[in-house]
């Protein structure tokens, strides 16, 4: 596990950036094709419109492939819905195709959206193994990460699936990634700053006995692939040395 802990946002969207970058380039030179799980929330939106900006000509957007770790159970023109900040900020922008973008089809009642979710993905990687380039998470101060929340069905899901959740505490569906279908990631990457996130950081980094029930992020432990945490000095201050 690398930690990395930036003094501001900015020099922490650069590096990201640049992470994401050398990443989409290796992929593309072995595979012809970058396959990049974005994460939702407010976190990822300088990091987006960072993209869309700054790095247009430094990916071949066109070998880009777009998917979500989690969505909420929202229309795609509600405010809330994961897709639709990702379609202003990055995709919009970028001009990427309908036919690179995996939306969770929220029209659909949850466990339908989570198992046609599950089988688009099944399609693109022609019945391979599920192995993305790199997954983006972010994680909530309940240490919450895509939509596996504390204390819920998804904590204890061992197939490499996207499933459907009821959680309780937000009385609302989620569809999300189980972790065992984000362990496989060749590169994960946590972007998680800010103050409000310094317990949830204390205990999914810090704690050597591990609740993941109570902590759901400690799940996320790639089988053969890479995992780097993107923080700040606000989100690590209760880490101990
Ligand atoms: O609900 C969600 O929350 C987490 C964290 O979001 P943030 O607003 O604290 O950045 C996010 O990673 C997840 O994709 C989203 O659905």
């Amino acid at each position: 596990m690398n930690l990395l802990i930036y003094k501001t946002l900015e020099e922490l969207t650069e590096d990201l950036a640049d992470y994401i970058i050398k990443i989409a380039e290796f992929s593309i030179e072995e595979n012809d094709r970058f396959n990049f799980v974005l994460t939702g929330g407010s976190s990822p939106k300088a990091l987006y419109q960072f993209l869309a900006k700054e790095c247009e000509h430094r990916i071949d957007w066109e070998k880009v492939y777009f998917f979500f770790g989690d969505e909420r159970n929202v229309p795609a023109d509600d405010e809330n819905y994961n897709g639709l900040m990702a379609k202003r900020t990055l995709l919009d922008p970028l001009n990427i195709k309908d036919d690179h973008i995996f939306y969770v089809n929220t029209n659909l009642a949850p466990e339908k959206a989570a198992i046609e979710y599950k089988k688009s993905i099944d399609r693109h990687f022609k019945g391979e193994d599920i192995v993305f380039d790199l997954i983006l998470l972010g994680m909530g101060d309940d240490a919450h990460t895509a939509s596996i929340f504390p204390h819920t069905s998804l904590v204890k899901d061992e197939e490499v699936n996207v499933a459907s959740v009821f959680v309780e505490k937000l009385n609302t569906y989620r569809i999300s990634f189980t972790a065992p279908l984000i362990n496989k990631a060749e590169n994960i990457a946590f972007l998680v700053f800010g103050e409000n996130k310094a317990e949830a950081i204390k205990h999914v980094i810090g704690d050597e006995q591990k609740d993941v029930d109570q902590y759901p992020s400690q799940l996320i432990n790639p089988i053969d692939g890479k995992l780097t945490f993107f923080t700040d000095e606000a989100a690590t201050k209760l880490l101990e040395d």
